[in-house]
């Protein structure tokens, strides 16, 4: 694993950016593994302006998005397919016939589990997959205790996540219980993985992740099984190490 330090978010966000607008630049019909939560914001407004001053085109970009909420439309403000319109598709030329994110209201959840991991195999597989970490280790929704081997499925979610994301919702009531995200092994496909993350409240994750084994109880540490991540990570998320 790689790691890049930087001071602070915006740092992060600018460095891991500028790497992204210049694979999309060198690579125009590349496919983007994209990630949802806080961590990942910043780099999407670094690419948002990096399309309007640079004229970085998304037109033969696909993108991926790791993971959606079971039991949320598309057009409610909290599902990530709202996430991503808002955040960054509206704002480039990327089609929205190229954009994938899983259907977490879909009727027949396993059919769109596969249908997913179908899709994926038939761009030819995700390039550069962006993650964040949860504060107990998830990647995507994958939460401690899951299968490295696993592909796109259905998760209950943990009590810790729920009470984390609570704070886009009225009240941690509010959070849907359950998700639909790629699997571990899904992940693990990926040609390339970039990790962000930032805070104290990631620290200790981070720590985890530099100094513990490989372990199905602690789902970032697959990572180390990959031949190319690169961790982007500032001063504060890595605090222990
Ligand atoms: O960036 P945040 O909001 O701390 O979330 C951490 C991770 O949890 C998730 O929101 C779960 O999907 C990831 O997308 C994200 O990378």
């Amino acid at each position: 694993m790689n790691i890049i330090r930087v001071s602070s978010y915006e740092e992060m966000s600018i460095e891991a950016g500028k790497r992204i607008a210049e694979k999309v630049r060198s690579n125009p019909s590349m496919t983007l593994g994209l990630a949802t939560g806080s961590t990942p914001q910043g780099v999407y407004h670094y690419l948002i302006k990096d399309y309007e001053n640079n004229g970085t085109s998304y037109q033969n970009i696909k993108s991926i998005n790791l993971d959606e909420y079971i039991g949320l439309q598309a057009t409610d403000p909290n599902s990530y397919h709202y996430f991503m319109q808002k955040n960054l598709f509206n704002h480039i030329d990327i089609a929205s016939n190229h954009t994938h994110i899983p259907n977490g209201a879909a009727s027949n959840l396993a059919e769109e589990c596969r249908r997913y991991e179908n899709l994926i195999n038939e761009v030819g597989g995700i390039d550069l997959q962006i993650l964040g970490i949860g504060q107990n280790g998830h990647i995507g929704f994958n939460e401690p205790g899951t299968a490295f081997s696993s592909r796109t499925h259905v998760v209950s979610l943990a009590k810790n996540t729920l009470e984390a994301n609570a704070r886009f919702f009225a009240n941690v009531a509010e959070v849907p219980t359950h998700a639909l995200t790629m699997g571990i092994a899904t992940i693990l496909d990926s040609k390339e993985i970039f990790l962000l993350a930032s805070g104290t409240e990631k620290a200790e994750a981070v720590a985890q992740l530099f100094n513990e084994g490989i372990r199905e109880d602690f789902p970032a540490s697959a990572l180390k099984q990959h031949p190319n991540v690169t961790i982007l990570a500032d001063d504060d998320a890595l605090k222990y190490i």
